[in-house]
């Protein structure tokens, strides 16, 4: 079981280290985390969020394992290969345009309690916009210092600490704190493979 876990975890962890979308995704989910915690929604609107990310993960994921598999029968140009790859990645687009009408279509809902939570919003985005570069200097994959990388994980980790105590949701907090999470060991699995090249 422990085992199972574990290669689900790497096929996460390798998923975000070489598939730039997957990268775009991990920090557009930080954003809706944001959101989510800064302003007060109601249950069937956490619910939808959440499960869209969810959603757009599980695509790439897959999108990413058809890639693999494309590749493992044919390294050449191939017109079936190449209608498998399109159309796999065809689902993640679907996937991200929708939830992006749903998410802006959730903010238009909730307009007026968007313009009374001026102080919330005002701390989510003094906050929550380090903590955001956080994650994206953690997920780029640019060579820098191991320094950058830890100095990333603690001030993500401490400005998400400033942000819990007065989250308006702790599921979009402990969402945000899995993404720092992933962002973190997805920096150290790039560093590993890095120095595995070099050997
Ligand atoms: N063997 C192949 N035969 C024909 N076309 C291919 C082949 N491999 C890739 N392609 C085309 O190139 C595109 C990009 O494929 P690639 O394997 O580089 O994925 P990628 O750049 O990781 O894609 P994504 O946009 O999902 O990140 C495919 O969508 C497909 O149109």
């Amino acid at each position: 079981m422990l085992a199972s876990f574990l290669h689900a975890w790497n096929g996460l962890i390798h998923t975000v280290v070489h598939q730039r979308n997957m990268r775009v995704h991990l920090v557009s989910a930080l954003l809706v985390g944001l959101v989510g915690s800064g302003i007060e929604l109601g249950l069937a609107e956490k619910v939808t969020l959440i499960f869209c990310v969810l959603l757009i993960f599980f695509a790439e994921i897959l999108n990413s394992a058809l890639e693999h598999l494309v590749d493992l029968a044919t390294r050449h140009f191939d017109e079936k290969a190449r209608l498998t790859k399109d159309a796999a990645a065809a689902g993640v687009l679907v996937l991200a345009t929708g939830t992006v009408v749903i998410f802006a279509a959730i903010l238009v809902h909730n307009w007026q309690t968007v313009l009374d939570s001026g102080p919330q919003i005002a701390r989510q985005v003094a906050l929550g916009l380090p903590l955001a570069l956080c994650v994206l200097v953690l997920v780029l994959p640019r060579p820098r210092s191991v320094w950058v990388d830890r100095v990333a994980v603690v001030g993500g980790a401490v400005l998400l600490a400033a942000l819990a105590p007065r989250t308006a949701s702790s599921v979009f907090t402990a969402m945000n704190a899995g993404l720092l999470v992933v962002a973190g060991a997805a920096a150290r699995q790039r560093r590993l493979e890095r120095a595995r090249q070099h050997r």
